[in-house]
Formats: C-alpha cells, structure tokens, sequence
C-alpha cells in the first residue's frame, strides 16, 4: 500500500534561537506545523517566547537549531520574493505598524512595489476589492493612517498584507490592542478570509478567550517551550498539562459570574 503524505504549509522542527547576550534561549526545541487554511493558535504569558517565534516564521530571525519549512522546502539562507510573498504579518498595533501620514491608498497598494506580479491589472479596482474584503467603505482610501480608528486601522493592516496573496497570516497579538467588541469583529473577518481566501493563520496571542473564538489547534508555550499542543477542544476540555491547566483555570476565574453579598 502506498501512502502520500500530504506537505504541511509551515513545517517548524527542533528550532531553538538564543538572543545575542542571553544564557537561556527564547524559544526551546519548538515544533510545530500548518497546514493549508488552518488556524493554529500560540498560547502563552508574557516572555515565553511566541513573538520570538513569530520573528522566526516570517524571516525576521534565523534559527541557532532546527528548521523552519514551507512547502516542504527548508527556509535557510535568504528567502526568495515567492517565499517572502506567501508568509505575512500582521503587528499588534496598527497605529504603529502603519506610518500615521500615509493614505490608506498609498499603504495598501505599497506591496504591489516590491511584487509587481501580484499587482492586479486595474489596481483601482483591486483596491476598492480589497477594502471592500476588509468590511472597509473604499471612501476610506484617501484617508491617512492617523484618521482612522483602532479597528479600521487594524483592517488596512490586514487588507496590507492580504494585497500580494499571502497563503499564511502571522498576527502577532493582532487583536490585543483592540477594544474586546472591536476583537470580535476582526476575529470573524480573519475567519471569513480563512474561509474565502484559503488563508492559514499562525495567531500569537496571551488571550485564551481569544484563542477559543479562533483556534482549530493551540500550542502552549511555557518558559521558551512547548509544554502542549493539540485539536483546540482537547486543550480547553482535556488539558493535559498542569501549566495549562493553571491557564485555563485563570480565565476560569475571570470569566465566573460575580457574587453579590446581600447588603440586609
Ligand atoms: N530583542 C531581544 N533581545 C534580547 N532578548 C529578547 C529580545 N526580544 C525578546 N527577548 C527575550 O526573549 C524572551 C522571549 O520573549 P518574546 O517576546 O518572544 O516572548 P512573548 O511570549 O512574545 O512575550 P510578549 O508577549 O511579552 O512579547 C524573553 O525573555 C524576552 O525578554
């Protein structure tokens, strides 16, 4: 019997990376894969080492150990225009991702510069496309950076890097910033791009409220290391380890309705 083993999209094997003038890494023996239109959450606090992670995924910093893949093809050395097109980013605060004085034109259309061959044959049409994919009025294009909300903001952000037709979004912390009604509503855009455009999603985030409304599998990562990982209703209903189980159990805590003392 034969058997073909399907190549995930994103393949991170053992990979450790040690900042310069640091004894313990930031990221220890980390692995994991994604697959095409998958939405695989990094849960974790502070300092664990996600963003770290992240820095790694989209080329921003090279491995000491391990390997990163996509397609199948080791990333090492430089990536090519092709490799770079396929994994984009998305920051945490738009307002300082995006340069305030730019118009939404200029921002969006700004990838069609370093990849020409993803700029579409009538580019006003594809930026009224692209705002209009974002839930944005295409009235908004001739705005500034600095004169839109958080969450229109964030949209451009997204509609950015979406422009040149990326097949993996990393979001780093993508929603934090944002007002929890505002989190919403670019959580269910991300899932409707999943949806529409195919879109795999590497989400980086310390909200597990955030991870639930998202995630199809969660890794956790504890002091540089991945403590678990699974299908994300294995993580929020059968945790397995204690540190996770401890997360859980804080927004377990928060999430518990109030007790009110009778003043009588
Ligand atoms: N540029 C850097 N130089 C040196 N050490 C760094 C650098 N960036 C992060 N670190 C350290 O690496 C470790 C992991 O940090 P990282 O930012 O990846 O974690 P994180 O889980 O994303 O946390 P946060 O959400 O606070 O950013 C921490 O100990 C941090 O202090």
């Amino acid at each position: 019997m034969t058997s073909t083993a399907v190549k995930p999209l994103l393949d991170v094997r053992d990979v450790s990376i040690t900042y310069p003038r640091r004894k313990t890494p930031a990221v220890d023996d980390v692995s994991l894969s994604i697959g095409s239109g998958e939405i695989v959450a990094v849960v974790g606090e502070s300092g664990s080492g996600k963003s770290t992670l992240a820095r790694a995924v989209v080329g921003l910093l090279r491995p000491d150990r391990g390997s990163i893949s996509h397609d199948g093809t080791v990333l090492a050395g430089r990536r090519t225009t092709a490799q770079r097109r396929d994994i984009q980013m998305v920051f945490q605060d738009p307002r300082s991702s995006l340069n305030p004085r730019l118009t939404v034109r200029k921002i969006v259309a700004e990838g069609w510069r370093t990849h020409p061959s993803a700029r579409p044959a009538d580019p006003e049409a594809g930026l009224v496309q692209l705002m209009d994919r974002v839930g944005l009025p295409a009235g908004l294009l001739d705005r500034t950076a600095e004169q839109l909300s958080g969450g229109q903001a964030q949209r451009v952000s997204i509609a950015r890097a979406i422009s040149i037709g990326p097949r993996l979004l990393v979001c780093d912390e993508a929603v934090s910033a944002l007002d929890v009604s505002v989190q919403t509503q670019i959580l269910s855009l991300l899932l409707r791009l999943r949806d529409e455009l195919g879109l795999a999603l590497l989400f980086i985030t310390h909200d597990l409220g955030v991870v639930r409304q998202i995630a199809d599998r969660v890794v956790v990562m504890h002091s540089a290391r991945v403590v678990e990982q699974g299908p994300a209703d294995d993580i929020f209903e059968r945790p397995r380890d204690s540190y996770t189980r401890a997360l859980l159990d804080s927004v377990l805590d928060l999430a518990a309705p109030p007790t009110y003392e009778d003043p009588a």
